[in-house]
């Protein structure tokens, strides 16, 4: 249950939350807007029993209707002020919690692409999106409405107090002690209502997650029957959420009754209390009105702010969870002074005594002392058993992760000493899997190169064999491919992956090969694009096909983490060593011939 454990847990402290105090500080005319219209509001609010109390003691006994009539008129100035300053301040504070949090998630973002692979190697991408929705959304309700109710209702609780005791000192401590009485059983009430709520919402969480998850994997759900499973499971999580929402609703509903209760029932004894007062004459009607007010006001803001407290504990749990993504600092990073790489890029590689384990697995080495050297323009291919080391051999080259010993140098320069994105300028890889955005061909081709005009696309798709394909499509480059590129074949999505490669034009090439049964038509019409991406190209290819290791300039042979053997197919297949047994098993049966035939 992932969502589960993304839920923010809920803080004692709001601390966390002073992250977005300087996001506040740089949209200050909003913050400023918005405490000016809060607290123009609230004094506004506070001025009106006093406005009902002259009105009761003056109005209703003076005859003169010119009297009322300017009492009405002010009373109207009032209402209107106060409509006028609460639409600000909901302009303001909403504006500002949608601004932060816009911001908050494009820092968040931008973050997150910077970090390591070592990082995604031990932290799961939907943990982290959840962050970037859920949790931001948390911290937008708490600057926005929340920290607003907040702070109005404090206003209003204070002012209201002073005002009571302002009104009547009397019946002010008639209420002071009344109000222990009121507010610890609510209190308690809140925190059960909240605990309730926070189980409805964990358990329609869990849901979604599976919901989502389900749907993603439709067609293999369908592929396997599993639609009444799938739907089973997902009413039962349903359920599940409803029956908590039903018991977070009930335990509410009770808070609401027993709410209601109290501050009637103490509005009603501080009524007869001043009643007996009103008739006594040692109080006016207009006072009682007006302290009653000011009560209800009171009691109605206290209440307000036992609800708020919660919900900024959870929105300081979502804080301290962003900032904990917000903190992770990078592993691979620029050096202080990066040194330039020599022009023009040549495409040699050299891998010098390269030692390395995996940060999420580090008493494992995956490279166990690894030398080679390619010079520029030489096509070479890696084979070796599953698990060798391959593509750990692309991941350094690329600088996702640094060696523990060793080094690996392109060009001549230690690839640490130099920017990695500079690095990455010399570097195309065609990765095995490859990533498809849910975007359209053309925008899925110039990714790495978005100003690349449609033409310079045009023709890295024609080298690809994929104009072909394209032109077929119903909206040729602008066809959107679907999430991965669910509408198009294996061999459709290969090809643009070699056409972003193609266009791209770098002059180390780095190519996983698939081992996926293309079609032969389809990877006939790979292998041709290929050909031509390798051709003036330092090319490192890990390469599953026989005719691949043939056009090879040389083969080196990885076990463990080390290059065991190295030579061409046919002097490797004399050796009668680990490549002969792999070329054996590996390759298809023309392949059998040729190691007969290269033995012979
Ligand atoms: N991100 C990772 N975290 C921890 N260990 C890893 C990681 N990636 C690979 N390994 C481990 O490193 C070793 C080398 O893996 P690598 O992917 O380089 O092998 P390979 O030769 O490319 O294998 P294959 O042909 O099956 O793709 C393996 O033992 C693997 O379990």
């Amino acid at each position: 249950m992932p969502r589960q454990e993304n839920q923010p847990p809920a803080r004692k402290s709001i601390r966390p939350l002073a992250s977005v105090l300087p996001y506040l500080a740089r949209y200050r005319h909003l913050a400023i807007g918005a405490a000016i219209s809060l607290t123009v509001a609230a004094v506004t609010t506070l001025t009106l029993p006093m406005a009902v109390r002259r009105m009761i003691d003056h109005g209703f006994s003076n005859s003169d209707s010119g009297f009322i009539n300017t009492y009405f008129s002010m009373l109207m100035v009032l209402a209107i002020v106060l409509a006028l300053a609460s639409a600000a301040r909901y302009f303001f504070v909403i504006s500002l919690g949608e601004r932060i949090v816009a911001d908050l998630r494009r820092d968040v973002f931008a973050h997150v692409t910077r970090l390591s692979a070592s990082f995604f190697d031990v932290n799961q991408s939907g943990e982290i999106v959840s962050r970037l929705t859920a949790d931001t959304t948390q911290i937008k309700s708490a600057v926005g409405a929340t920290a607003s109710v907040a702070l109005r209702n404090i206003i209003l609780c204070l002012g209201a107090i002073g005002m009571m005791v302002y009104t009547s000192p009397k019946l002010s401590s008639l209420v002071l002690a009344a109000i222990p009485l009121i507010v610890f059983p609510l209190v308690g009430f809140g925190r059960s209502v909240r605990r309730r709520s926070r189980e409805a919402q964990d358990t329609l969480a869990a849901a979604s997650a599976y919901a989502g998850e389900a749907i993603a994997a439709s067609r293999t759900v369908q592929a396997f029957n599993g639609e009444e499973i799938a739907n089973a499971r997902f009413g039962k999580a349903v359920e599940s959420a409803y029956s908590a929402a039903r018991a977070a609703t009930k335990a509410r509903s009770v808070l609401t009754g027993f709410a209601i209760t109290m501050v009637f029932g103490s509005v009603v004894a501080v009524l007869w209390f001043g009643a007996r007062d009103v008739l006594s004459g040692t109080l006016s009607a207009g006072t009682l009105s007006q302290f009653l007010l000011y009560s209800v006001f009171a009691a109605g803001s206290l209440g307000a702010l036992s609800e708020v407290w919660g919900e900024l504990s959870q929105a300081a749990g979502a804080a301290e969870r962003l900032n904990e993504l917000l903190t992770e600092v990078p592993h691979i990073q620029a050096p202080a002074h990066p040194l330039a790489m020599p022009v023009p890029a040549r495409g040699a590689i050299e891998f010098a005594d390269v030692h390395f384990a995996y940060p999420a697995r580090p008493d494992y080495k995956s490279l166990k002392g690894l030398s080679f050297a390619i010079k520029p323009g030489e096509t070479v291919a890696i084979v070796g058993p599953s698990g060798a080391g391959k593509s750990t051999v692309f991941s350094m080259l690329v600088r996702y992760y640094d060696p523990m010993k060793g080094v690996v140098t392109v060009d001549g320069m230690d690839a640490r000493s130099v920017d990695p994105k500079d690095l990455r300028d010399r570097i195309a890889i065609v990765p095995q899997d490859v990533t498809i955005f849910a975007a359209s061909v053309h925008e899925n081709i110039a990714f790495g190169a978005p100003q690349a005009s449609r033409e310079s696309v045009g023709a890295a798709a024609v080298a690809a064999q994929a104009a072909e394909f394209i032109a077929k499509l119903h909206r040729g480059y602008d066809t959107l491919v679907g999430e991965r590129g669910v509408t198009l074949s294996g061999g459709q999505r290969q090809r643009i992956a070699i056409a972003r490669a193609i266009l791209k034009d770098a002059p180390i090439l780095l190519l996983d090969e698939a081992t996926s049964a293309l079609d032969a038509e389809s990877e006939t019409l790979v292998q041709t694009a290929l050909d031509g991406l390798m051709r003036e190209r330092t090319t490192l290819v890990i390469a599953h096909r026989l005719a691949t290791v043939l056009k090879a300039d040389r083969i080196l042979v990885m076990d463990h983490g080390r290059i065991v053997e190295e030579g061409t197919h046919a002097s490797l297949i004399r050796q009668g060593g680990l490549y002969a047994r792999l070329a054996r098993l590996q390759f298809d049966h023309g392949a059998e011939a040729l190691f007969v035939a290269s033995r012979t």
